[in-house]
């Protein structure tokens, strides 16, 4: 039996659709993503923690949801142990699926975590309202109504981050990643190379560990929530170990280096966002998931653009003139999207080669 629900947001818009997935009221920022693939990898991302997230790919559940593969602890198929987002707004859902791996049916999958989704929803007349007034926040309504909340005003970051140290791997290049709400792909990349991983809370003091390189992970929420990150960083910053952030790990290291951040009017959520290698003409295709971005004007002068976005002009990475920094806003690790540009985590281990090589010439 269908039950109608209502998709309202803080201009006024009501929506009205069918609810699938757990039948119950749910706020957060509405934000709009154009990638056509890849619902389980999004939905279970941390950085969507808060968010009502809109597809604009017409048809959704078509392929279910795979069943949970454990490889040593590490999961083979999610991006983390549970869905983040706080609602789903789709056109067409489709709760007849066919897939070698499915387990479950998209709905099936939203009602375990008493997630509600809404469909019969004109995705593509919603986003066009979110590009032209910007990202805003919403609500699904079922029954009892809610307040609008504003999830960027939280410490999202204190809600994803594990509460242990945990270590993975037996490689050479011992690497701290500090765990802002990673995406488990950016674990199995760094284990697919010769790494020992240590993965840390987002508030713990690495700087007292001994390690070969530093890694940030991405992350929901406005990046000024990380005090306690961008302090351990900022100590960081003033070593020559190297350094790789990605998404908020990028912007944790602008802020940490002394530049700010913004927000963007509606981010970028999609597979298919281009990017200029700075300096040269080599662009890449690439994932991304931001809402905020670093303001590259206000970045001291010892700190460059990497990577720019081919859109809009914005910032996609940072990188310091001299020492083994850098970063991307956008998603290497891709899980879903395009793969080109994982050959970044080999320049980060090769910086890290370089810094071990370099400290053993110098005793
Ligand atoms: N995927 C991410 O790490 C997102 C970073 C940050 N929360 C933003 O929205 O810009």
């Amino acid at each position: 039996m269908s039950q109608t629900v209502k998709l309202i947001l803080e201009d006024g818009t009501e929506i009205e659709g069918t609810s699938f997935g757990a039948f119950t009221s749910s706020a957060g920022e509405v934000v709009f993503s154009t990638a056509m693939t890849g619902y389980p990898e999004n939905l279970t991302d941390p950085s969507f923690a808060g968010q009502i997230l809109v597809l604009t790919y017409p048809m959704v559940g078509n392929y279910g949801v795979p069943g949970e593969e454990l490889y040593e602890s590490i999961s083979r198929i999610f991006e983390s142990d549970k869905i983040h987002i706080a609602g789903l707004v789709v056109n067409y859902y489709s709760e007849e699926h066919s897939h070698w791996n499915a387990a479950k049916s998209l709905g099936d999958w939203l009602k375990e975590y008493n997630i509600p989704g809404i469909f019969g929803v004109d995705t593509r007349m919603l986003t066009k309202i979110l590009r032209e007034k910007g990202a805003m926040l919403g609500k699904i309504v079922a029954e009892e109504d809610v307040p609008l909340h504003d999830p960027n005003l939280e410490n999202l970051v204190a809600q994803v981050s594990p509460a242990e140290v945990k270590h993975y791997g037996h490689g050479q290049h011992k690497i701290v990643l500090v765990d802002c709400g990673t995406k488990t792909n950016i674990i199995r990349c760094f284990l697919e190379r010769d790494v020992e991983l240590i993965r840390v809370p987002w508030d713990y003091d690495f700087t007292q560990l001994d390690y070969d390189g530093l890694f940030l992970s991405n992350g929901p929420g406005d990046p000024k929530m990380c005090t306690a990150t961008i302090q351990h960083l900022q100590t960081a910053l003033g070593q020559d170990k190297p350094i790789f952030g990605i998404c908020l790990g990028s912007q944790l290291m602008g802020l940490a280096a002394g530049g700010d951040t913004f927000k963007l009017k509606y981010g970028h959520r999609s597979h298919n966002q281009p990017v200029l290698l700075t300096g040269t003409k080599r662009s890449f295709i690439t994932s991304q998931n931001h809402g905020f971005a670093v303001d590259t004007a206000t970045l001291p002068s010892e700190w460059t653009m990497l990577f720019e976005n081919l859109n809009d002009g914005t910032c996609e990475g940072i990188k310091h003139k001299t020492k083994p920094f850098f970063s991307t806003q956008f998603h290497p690790e891709a899980a879903g999207g395009p793969e080109d540009t994982e050959y970044l985590f080999d320049e980060f281990l090769t910086a890290v080669a370089e810094y071990k090589e370099g400290k053993v010439q110098a005793e």
